[in-house]
């Protein structure tokens, strides 16, 4: 591993990137603002996510990819080339590069990918596939002939895997994400109390007041926004069995993917799951009592990952180590790779 690989998980909500054997050095939202006229890109990562919700017309800022692909081109490319020159300083030193892709993603969807990071100077870019990613990262062997379950839970997917030998065995994605999460408080906001809320406001109430297991009615937080009927602002106290219903509905159907991957998975690795247990990782893998309500639920043990926001990118660092052995044939880990 040379100091200037470089490990990306480039998510629908975050980027993060690790460097060498340095670890995560970077981790910003995915996001870029630029002006609408001129199209000059005026921020990128953190500086861009603050301006949401807050600039006037000539300014947008956009989030380059949905749903875990690409889907503007043009805008991740310029944001990977930022932040990989914000972790290396210069332009110069083209790198290895790891990027993750959801498990379900195209070819041409791939070639996007590989694309932006070669814009970015790469001398060689591979694919690694983030179920793998994060059980690595969380520092599984995936290696035995023995069932691993992943459910990784980002901001646009909730990609559910069962990985055995290196490889992905069954596995499913959903839309139902952190995303979907803060739409459903959005739009629960404004039928119940006719008030508007903005999107970062709805992601602090997710994780602040999501309480999945035992949610209650006495436990609340003040809320503003804009009230739609008499369009002035107004402040509203919402509780945990709010949060609750609002996103009851988003909840059921990443319990039904990680079902769906458990009734479609061979019996023998079913059992390794249910002694192993669940893997979940990506920031909502951290909402409050999902890991219970799981449990509860579907009846197997779940262990939320270390550092679960980061965990697919430290196994892009890792995958560096196990792509030498792959080189010699010993492995065989699912990195695609590209000159
Ligand atoms: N403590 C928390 N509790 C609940 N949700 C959280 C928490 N911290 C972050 N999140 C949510 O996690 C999501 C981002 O997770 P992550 O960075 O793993 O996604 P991503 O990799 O960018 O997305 P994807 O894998 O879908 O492309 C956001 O929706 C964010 O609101």
């Amino acid at each position: 591993m040379s100091k200037t690989d470089i490990g990306i998980d480039l998510g629908t909500a975050n980027t993060v990137i690790t460097l060498g054997k340095k670890g995560v050095v970077l981790s910003e939202p995915s996001a870029i603002a630029y002006h609408t006229h001129t199209k000059e890109v005026l921020a990128v990562g953190k500086r861009a996510y603050q301006m949401i919700g807050k600039t006037p017309d000539y300014i947008e800022v956009i989030r380059p990819l949905s749903g875990g692909v690409i889907s503007d081109d043009r805008m991740t490319q310029y944001m990977i080339r930022e932040f990989i020159l914000q972790v290396t300083g210069h332009r110069l030193t083209k790198p290895r590069i790891i990027i993750c892709v959801p498990s379900f993603i195209t070819d041409v969807e791939k070639r996007a990918v590989v694309e932006a990071a070669m814009s970015a100077g790469s001398r060689k870019a591979y694919l690694i596939d983030e179920p793998i990613a994060a059980l690595i990262g969380a520092g599984v062997n995936i290696g035995k002939a023995r069932g691993n379950m992943v459910v990784d839970i980002g901001g646009g997917t909730t990609d559910v895997a069962i990985v055995s030998m290196n490889g992905i065995v069954t596995s499913h994605s959903v839309r139902a994400a952190g995303n979907t999460l803060d739409q459903a408080i959005i739009r629960y906001m404004q039928t119940k109390y006719k008030l508007l809320i903005g999107e970062r406001t709805a992601e602090r109430l997710k994780i602040e007041m999501t309480n999945l297991y035992d949610p209650r009615a006495d436990v609340t937080s003040w809320v503003k926004g804009r009230n739609l009927v008499s369009g002035l602002p107004e402040m509203q106290e919402i509780s945990e069995l709010e949060i609750f219903e609002a996103v009851e509905d988003v909840i059921a159907d990443i319990i039904e993917a990680i079902k769906t991957v458990l009734e479609e998975t061979p019996p023998e690795l079913v059992g390794d799951i249910y002694e192993n247990g669940v893997l979940m990782a990506g920031g909502g893998a951290m909402l409050g009592g999902l890991r219970k309500l799981v449990e509860r639920t579907l009846q197997v043990k779940c262990v939320v990952a270390k550092d679960a926001i980061h965990c697919v990118a430290k196994g892009t660092a890792i995958a560096f180590r196990k792509m030498d052995t792959l080189l010699d044939g010993f492995e065989n880990i699912a990195v695609y790779q590209f000159k």
